[in-house]
């Protein structure tokens, strides 16, 4: 970058080594994430902040450090951790790639500041742009999650709760909250926790309800507030921008306040009386039709719906659905999963076919 270099006291030949390696590391692992945010996620932003990093780093790979490279003498490269051949799915690529990006950029900063000074401090920059990209691709990857998620598991305390998620995740279940009403906070935790774990295991959104301290402390994918509960706003800054803020609706003014205020999904409901929810007037299916003109984000019709009414809630413009009894009580829980899938895929494509798609935030 035009700079003398400052190679001090340091052997020169080591310290050019560690930053050609370094530099190399960096921008592959750079470059794997790189094809994700663009054929995967299809986000020109996060694209473009990959290959900005990436240039940038080229920019520092002076011909004087390329120099110094020296494959046949570097024991490093025979060295391969057992993990390296273990990813079993896209999250942990990702992850591992941006670990070793981030890893690298902070031994290019302090290396770099004995090469040149300027280069410590444009390393940090980097470093911290490439944090900002792993919280913003956590983001596209959920809100993208949460876009294709047309059924949402919504637990109620069971003997077999996990048993019972793992069947409805095998059925093809991509989005589940954690709903206990009774449980001491120690029991929500691990209870909370065990059923995280599994979802992730199945790459599927977990989200808890009514408590953003819950959410943060098991590392959740986010939080289902409801009209009582914290304001979005509040949960956000506790938050931050990755995770996933639902709010419960019952009527257009909560609706538009909930969009107004930020939330990423809408509960809407409840569509029918239900024990779950003993007491609660239903909203029906007239709020459901305005729901459907009228949400421009993912909106999930809840409250008394099963296999023999899901028909109607799909005909009022519902696309999405949340249920509780109807998988956690089910006989079969991935048998109903499938089901409430496959109706819901199925329902869709004739929506589609006959031309009937209502539902505002399509597209
Ligand atoms: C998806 C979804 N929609 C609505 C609710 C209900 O939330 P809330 O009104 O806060 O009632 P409780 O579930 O806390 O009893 C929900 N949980 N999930
Ligand atoms: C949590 C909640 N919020 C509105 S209705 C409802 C309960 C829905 O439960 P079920 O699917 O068993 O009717
Ligand atoms: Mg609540």
């Amino acid at each position: 970058m035009g700079e003398p270099t400052n190679w001090g006291t340091f052997a020169p030949p080591a310290l050019g080594r560690i930053l050609d390696a370094n530099l190399d590391r960096a921008r592959e692992g750079l470059r794997i994430v790189e094809e994700w945010c663009r054929f995967g996620l299809e986000s020109s932003a996060l694209t473009n902040e990959c290959k900005e990093l990436r240039q940038a780093l080229a920019s520092w790979h002076t011909a004087e450090l390329r120099e110094a490279r020296d494959t046949p003498g570097d024991p490093g490269t025979e060295l391969t951790h057992p993990q390296e051949r273990e990813r079993t799915n896209i999250e942990q690529v990702l992850i591992a790639n941006l670990c070793r990006t981030q890893e690298a950029l902070r031994v290019l900063e302090e290396y770099g500041k004995l090469y040149q000074p300027k280069m410590g401090d444009a390393l940090k920059q980097m470093r911290y742009r490439a944090y900002a990209l792993e919280s913003q691709l956590l983001a596209k990857g959920r809100q993208q999650k949460l876009q294709q998620a047309p059924l949402y598991l919504v637990t109620s305390p069971n003997d077999d709760l996990l048993g019972i998620v793992e069947k409805a995740l095998q059925g093809g279940l991509t989005l589940v909250q954690y709903r206990d009403k009774d449980a001491d906070d120690i029991t929500r935790i691990e209870r909370a926790s065990a059923i995280r774990q599994l979802c992730h295991r199945y790459r599927a959104l977990f989200i808890i309800n009514d408590r953003v301290d819950l959410a943060l402390a098991v590392d959740a994918d986010g939080v289902h507030l409801g009209q009582q509960d914290v304001p979005i706003s509040f949960a956000r800054k506790l938050l931050g921008a990755s995770r996933i803020i639902g709010r419960s609706t019952t009527n257009p003014q909560e609706m538009k306040q909930a969009i107004d205020e930020g939330a990423d999904y809408i509960g809407v409901g409840p569509v029918y009386e239900t024990p779950t929810k003993a007491g609660k007037a239903p909203a029906g299916l007239e709020y459901i039709r305005h729901a459907a003109a009228n949400s421009p984000i993912p909106w999930f019709a809840i409250g008394g719906i099963d296999m023999n009414n899901i028909h109607s809630v799909f005909s009022a413009g519902a696309r999405r659905v949340a249920v509780v009894r109807a998988i956690v009580q089910a006989e079969q829980p991935m048998l109903a999963t499938q089901y409430f899938l496959s109706q819901l895929a199925w329902l869709d494509t004739m929506g589609q076919i006959e031309g009937t798609q209502s539902e505002s935030d399509r597209g």
